[in-house]
C-alpha cells in the first residue's frame, strides 16, 4: 500500500506492537512506521498492557508465545480497555492451535513467522481500512448528535438541548454528578454519556443499583470482601476497585441504608477503600455519578438521607426534564426507536401514521422515554404491513369513550352554536397542545402549511 494511503483520514492509525524479542518489534515497527502508521512499541506484555491502559490504539500486532502476559491476555485485555481495536497475533508453527483459539476470542489475523513484512503491511492495512470506516461512523454520529443529541440522548426542546450544553462542558472534569429524574428519563444514559466524554472513558464504567440491596451485600459490592468477612465471603474485588480510573454509577442512590452512606461517605474522602472483613485499605481514583428519582432534600429532611453525603454527590446537579415536559421531543424519539427495534427485530417499517403518532403525543408517559421505547418496541412487534398504525398499540391505547364513534358526536355537541371561527382557534389551541407547541407538526395533523398556521395563530392570537 502506498505510504499515503494509511495516513487518509485524520491523524496516523495509532498502532501498538508487542513482542518480547526486541529486534523482531523493531522491524515491524520500522516497516510500518515507514507506511505512515505511528507505532509504539513494549518489549513485555506487562508493559504492552500497561500502555493499552493509559493509551488509545486503533491496533495492536502482538506477539502471542511471551512469558508472564503472553498474546491471548493481551487480547483479553484489549476487548476490556480498547474494545474497537484491532487485534494482529503473531505466531511461531508449533504455536498455530493457539492462534486458532485467538481468532476464536475475536483477534482479527494472526501471522506466520518468520514474518513477510509485505504480508504484514496487507493485514495491517485491511484493519487499517477498518479503522478508517469507524472514524467516519464515530465522525458522523458526532456530528448528528451536534445536530440532534448528544452520546445517544435524543432531543431537540429547550430542556433538552440545555442539558446537553451542560454536559458538554461537565462531562471532560472530574466533578462528581448527581442526577434526578422521574423513571425512565434518561439517567443511566446521561451518566454513560458524561463517562464517554470524559478522558476515564478508556477505563471502565461501573453501575450498581443501590435499592433492593441489603446493607451487608451493598458495602461487599461496594468495597468487595475477603474470606472469612461473611458466610460464603470470597476474596473479591469491589465496584470501587473496578472502577479505578473510571466511573462509577451509583443508581437509586437515595435508596442507601443509612450505615451504608456513612462508609461511602468516608471513602469520598480519603479517596481510600478497605475491603469487608480486612484492615488494609487500598488507594481508588474514582468519578462519581449518582442517581436518584427520589426527591433526595425530602429525605434528607427527614433524615433518611445524610446531609453531608448528598452536598459531596450534588457537586454538580442535573435535573432530567420528564417527557411531559419535553413532548416536542416526541417525534424525534418516535422516529429514533422504529429504527432501533426494527433493526432488531429485523422488520421494516415505512412510516408511521399520523393518527397513530397524534396518539402517542398526547399520551401521559408515566414511565417517560423508556415507557414510549417499550411501547414502539411492541408496535414494531404486532406490525404486519410496514406501516405503524392505531391498530398496533397496546391495548392501554384505546381510545376513551369520547373520541370513538357516535360518543364522539356527543362532545361536538358542545360546539354546536359557536361561530366557525372560535371553532377553528380551539382546535388550533388543542393540537398545538399535542405536538408540545411544534408549530411544524401541528401544521403538518391539521393539513395547512406553516405559514397559514402562524397566520391563524396571530389572527387568533394563541
Ligand atoms: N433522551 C433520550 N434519547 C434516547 N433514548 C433515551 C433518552 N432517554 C432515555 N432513553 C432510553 O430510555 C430507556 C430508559 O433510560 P434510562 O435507563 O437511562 O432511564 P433511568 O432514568 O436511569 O431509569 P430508572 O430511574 O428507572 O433507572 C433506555 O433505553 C434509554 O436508552
Amino acid at each position: 500500500m502506498a505510504k499515503s494511503k494509511a495516513a487518509q483520514v485524520g491523524p496516523p492509525i495509532n498502532v501498538l506492537v508487542i513482542d518480547d524479542d526486541h529486534a523482531h518489534a523493531e522491524t515491524i515497527a520500522d516497516s510500518l512506521s515507514s507506511q505512515g502508521y505511528a507505532c509504539t512499541l513494549a518489549t513485555t506484555g506487562q508493559e504492552g498492557a500497561d500502555l493499552m491502559e493509559r493509551h488509545s490504539f486503533e491496533i495492536v500486532v502482538t506477539d502471542l508465545k511471551m512469558p508472564k502476559v503472553g498474546g491471548l491476555e493481551i487480547l483479553a485485555k484489549a476487548k476490556d480497555d480498547l474494545p474497537d481495536a484491532e487485534v494482529i497475533m503473531v505466531t511461531g508453527h508449533g504455536t498455530v492451535e493457539s492462534a486458532v483459539e485467538a481468532m476464536r476470542e475475536g483477534a482479527s489475523h494472526f501471522l506466520l513467522k518468520p514474518l513477510d513484512l509485505g504480508q504484514l503491511r496487507s493485514v495491517v492495512d485491511n484493519a487499517a481500512r477498518a479503522q478508517h470506516l469507524r472514524r467516519a461512523n464515530a465522525e458522523l454520529s458526532r456530528r448528528l448528535d451536534e445536530k440532534f443529541g448528544f452520546e445517544g440522548l435524543i432531543g431537540n426542546s429547550p430542556p433538552m438541548q440545555d442539558l446537553i450544553e451542560r454536559l458538554r462542558r461537565i462531562a471532560p472534569t472530574d466533578a462528581t454528578v448527581l442526577i434526578e429524574g422521574e423513571t425512565g428519563t434518561g439517567k443511566e444514559l446521561v451518566a454513560q454519556a458524561i463517562h464517554q466524554n470524559s478522558p476515564r472513558k478508556n477505563r471502565h464504567f461501573v453501575g450498581l443499583n443501590c435499592a433492593a440491596l441489603s446493607e451487608h451485600i451493598l458495602e461487599g459490592e461496594l468495597f468487595g470482601s475477603v474470606p472469612g468477612a461473611f458466610t460464603d465471603a470470597r476474596d473479591r474485588m469491589g465496584k470501587f476497585e473496578y472502577a479505578d480510573g473510571g466511573t462509577l454509577f451509583l443508581d437509586e442512590v437515595g435508596d442507601m441504608p443509612v450505615p451504608t452512606q456513612i462508609k461511602l461517605l468516608r471513602v469520598l474522602e480519603s479517596r481510600e477503600i478497605t475491603r469487608v472483613g480486612s484492615n488494609e485499605t487500598v488507594k481508588v481514583d474514582v468519578r462519581i455519578i449518582s442517581a436518584t428519582n427520589r426527591n433526595l432534600e425530602e429525605a434528607v429532611a427527614s433524615g433518611e438521607f445524610r446531609e453531608d453525603l448528598y452536598h459531596r454527590l450534588k457537586v454538580i446537579s442535573l435535573k432530567l426534564p420528564s417527557l411531559a415536559e419535553r413532548t416536542q421531543d416526541i417525534p424525534l424519539l418516535v422516529d429514533h426507536f422504529t429504527k432501533i427495534h426494527a433493526a432488531r427485530h429485523g422488520k421494516k417499517i415505512k412510516s408511521m401514521t399520523t393518527a397513530a403518532r397524534r396518539r402517542l403525543m398526547a399520551h401521559s408517559w408515566t414511565g417517560n422515554v423508556r415507557q414510549l421505547s417499550n411501547t414502539i418496541d411492541s408496535m414494531v412487534v404486532v406490525d404486519y404491513d410496514e406501516v405503524l398504525d392505531l391498530d398496533d398499540l397496546p391495548p392501554e391505547f384505546s381510545p376513551p369513550e369520547s373520541e370513538s364513534g357516535g360518543s364522539a358526536a356527543d362532545g361536538l355537541h358542545t360546539l354546536v352554536g359557536k361561530p366557525l371561527s372560535e371553532i377553528e382557534g380551539l382546535f388550533i389551541a388543542e393540537t398545538l397542545k399535542v405536538t408540545g407547541g411544534n408549530r411544524e407538526e401541528a401544521a403538518s395533523m391539521l393539513g395547512i402549511g406553516e405559514r397559514t398556521l402562524y397566520r391563524k395563530i396571530k389572527e387568533y392570537d394563541l
